[in-house]
C-alpha cells in the first residue's frame, strides 16, 4: 500500500499547484489500511479542517485511482509530531497547534435547520460599510417579525451577507430557544422543491417551510428565472408573512436589479427594509483580519494585516483565504509570521492578480485546450462539447480579469450577464465536487499566469 500512497502523491502533485501540494499534501502521513479505509495523519487540527474541506475528495479519488479499487480515507491529527520536511525545519519542529476550532453547525435539533453557529453578531466586525445592515439585522433579531419584515440584505460577493443572516438566526435562537429557525440557500430550497415534486412530497415540503418562525434565505437571486421555485417561494412567503413570521433574504443585487425576478416577489421584498453592505474600508478589513487571526490562534503582526488588507480590494473571503494560507505556512514551518514571509507565501497569487489578462487570451487558451474553434466557443451553440469549455472560459474571465459580467457577456457574442453569472456559479459548484475539473482549471490558470 506504501507504493499506492506514493502513486497517489504523484497524481496529486501533477494536479495541484506546487504551493498547494507542498503546504497541504506533503505533510500528510500515511498510516495504514483497515477495512478499505486508508488512515492518514496530519500535523494539527487546523490542517485537518482545511484538508477535509478542500482536498478530501481529491485524495480519496486519487487513492482509488492508484489502487484500482474503491477506498475511503480517514483523516486524523497525528499522535506524534509530523516533521515539516516539506519546508525548512527549525529548531522546534513541532508546529504550534492553533486555538479552538469551533463547531460549524448547531447540534441537530428539531427546530433548527442548517444554521452556522460560527456566524454571530459577536464575530461580525462593524465598519461604515456594514453598519446599516448590521443595525437592521440586530433590530430584527431582537424583535422578530415586528420591526422589519422582510429584511432584505444585499451586497457584493464575500462581503458578509451569509454571516449576517446566520447571525440573525443565532441571536433569535439565543433569545427564543423554542423558535423554529431555518437557514436555506435559495439553491437548496430549489433542490428540495424539485425532490419533493419528484417524489410527490409537496405536502411535507409546504408544511415544513410554512411552520417556521424564522425563514432565512441566502442568495435569493438564484431563484430568478425559475418559475416553479418562485411560485412556491411566493406562497411560502405569503403564508409566513400572514402569520407574522420573520423572513430575511440576502441577494447580490437590489430587488429591482435582479433579472428574471417575478414582479410579485420583487414587490414583497420591497415591503420591509432593504439594507446594503458596501465594500469594506482598510480599517474594517484589518479589524476583520485581526479577529479571524485570533479565532484561529494566528499571531498576526500589524504590518502583515495592513499588507493583506491592501492586497485585496473588497472580498473578505479572499482576505481570509490569504490569512489561512499564511497561518498554515507558519504552523507547518513553526516560524512566526512576518511581512517578508507573507510576501513570499503569497507572491504567486499576488503576481497572478496583478497581471491583467484579457478575455480573448483566456478564450484562446480554453478553445485550444479543448480543441474547439474560437468562434464556436463564443457562439450560442448548445452542444455538450462546447458548453463546458465556454463556462470554464467565462469563469476564468471573471476570476482573472477585472471585466464585469456584462463586459464578459459582450465578449462571448453578446450574452446576457445572467448567463455569465449562471455559468460561473455552475463551475464553482461543480469544482467543489469534481476534482478533475478543479485540476483542469488549475492547470489553465497556471498556463495563463506563466
Ligand atoms: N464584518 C465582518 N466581520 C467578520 N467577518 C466577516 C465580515 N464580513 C465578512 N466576513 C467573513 O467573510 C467571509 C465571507 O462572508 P460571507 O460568506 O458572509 O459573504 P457573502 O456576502 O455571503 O458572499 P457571497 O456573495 O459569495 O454569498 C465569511 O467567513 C465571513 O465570516
Amino acid at each position: 500500500m506504501d507504493k499506492i500512497w506514493q502513486k497517489t502523491l504523484d497524481i496529486l502533485k501533477q494536479t495541484l499547484a506546487d504551493q498547494q501540494f507542498v503546504t497541504w499534501i506533503k505533510p500528510i502521513r500515511f498510516v495504514g489500511v483497515k477495512n478499505e479505509e486508508v488512515e492518514l495523519e496530519v500535523p494539527n487540527r487546523f490542517v485537518l479542517d482545511w484538508i477535509k474541506k478542500h482536498y478530501q475528495d481529491a485524495i480519496q479519488s486519487c487513492i482509488s485511482n492508484a489502487a484500482g479499487a474503491s477506498y475511503r480515507i480517514k483523516l486524523c491529527v497525528a499522535r506524534t509530531p509530523i516533521k515539516p520536511d516539506a519546508v525548512p525545519v527549525t529548531e522546534n519542529p513541532t508546529p504550534p497547534v492553533p486555538a479552538k476550532v469551533q463547531e460549524e453547525h448547531h447540534p441537530q435539533r428539531g427546530n433548527v435547520y442548517n444554521l452556522n453557529s460560527r456566524y454571530t453578531f459577536k464575530t461580525f466586525v462593524l465598519g461604515s460599510s456594514n453598519q446599516f445592515a448590521s443595525a437592521a439585522a440586530t433590530a430584527v433579531a431582537n424583535n422578530p417579525a415586528t420591526t422589519y419584515n422582510p429584511l432584505f440584505i444585499y451586497g457584493g460577493v464575500g462581503l458578509g451577507k451569509t454571516h449576517l443572516i446566520n447571525a440573525v438566526g443565532n441571536e433569535i435562537l439565543k433569545r427564543n430557544p423554542d423558535m423554529k429557525v431555518c437557514y436555506y440557500t435559495s439553491e437548496k430550497f430549489m433542490n428540495e422543491l424539485i425532490n419533493s415534486l419528484r417524489y410527490a412530497k409537496m405536502d411535507e415540503f409546504r408544511t415544513k417551510f410554512r411552520s417556521m418562525d424564522v425563514l432565512l434565505i441566502d442568495d435569493v437571486q438564484f431563484i430568478a428565472g425559475k418559475e416553479r421555485t418562485q411560485e412556491e417561494f411566493f406562497h411560502t412567503f405569503n403564508a409566513l408573512y400572514d402569520s407574522h413570521k420573520q423572513i430575511v433574504v440576502t441577494s447580490d443585487k437590489f430587488p429591482k436589479e435582479i433579472p428574471g425576478l417575478e414582479e410579485r416577489l420583487r414587490s414583497r421584498f420591497e415591503w420591509g427594509l432593504i439594507a446594503d453592505i458596501q465594500a469594506p474600508d482598510m480599517e474594517t478589513k484589518q479589524a476583520i483580519l485581526k479577529m479571524k487571526a485570533e479565532q484561529n490562534g494566528i499571531d498576526l503582526p500589524h504590518e502583515v494585516a495592513f499588507f493583506l488588507a491592501n492586497s485585496v480590494s473588497s472580498n473578505i473571503r479572499e482576505l481570509e483565504g490569504y490569512l489561512v494560507r499564511i497561518g498554515a505556512y507558519a504552523s507547518l514551518t513553526a516560524t512566526p509570521i512576518s511581512l517578508a514571509m507573507a510576501q513570499e507565501v503569497l507572491k504567486d497569487i499576488l503576481v497572478e492578480k496583478r497581471r491583467e489578462l484579457t478575455v480573448e487570451e483566456i478564450q484562446k487558451l480554453v478553445a485550444n485546450h479543448y480543441s474547439i474553434k474560437l468562434s464556436d466557443l463564443k457562439s450560442a451553440k448548445r452542444m455538450k462539447a462546447l458548453v463546458l469549455p465556454r463556462q470554464i472560459a467565462m469563469y476564468l474571465s471573471r476570476q482573472l480579469t477585472s471585466c464585469s459580467y456584462p463586459e464578459i457577456g459582450e465578449r462571448f457574442g453578446g450574452k446576457d450577464h445572467s448567463t455569465i453569472i449562471h455559468a460561473i456559479k455552475k463551475i464553482e459548484k461543480n469544482m467543489e465536487e469534481d476534482y478533475q475539473l478543479r485540476s483542469v482549471i488549475n492547470n489553465l490558470k497556471k498556463e495563463l499566469s506563466a
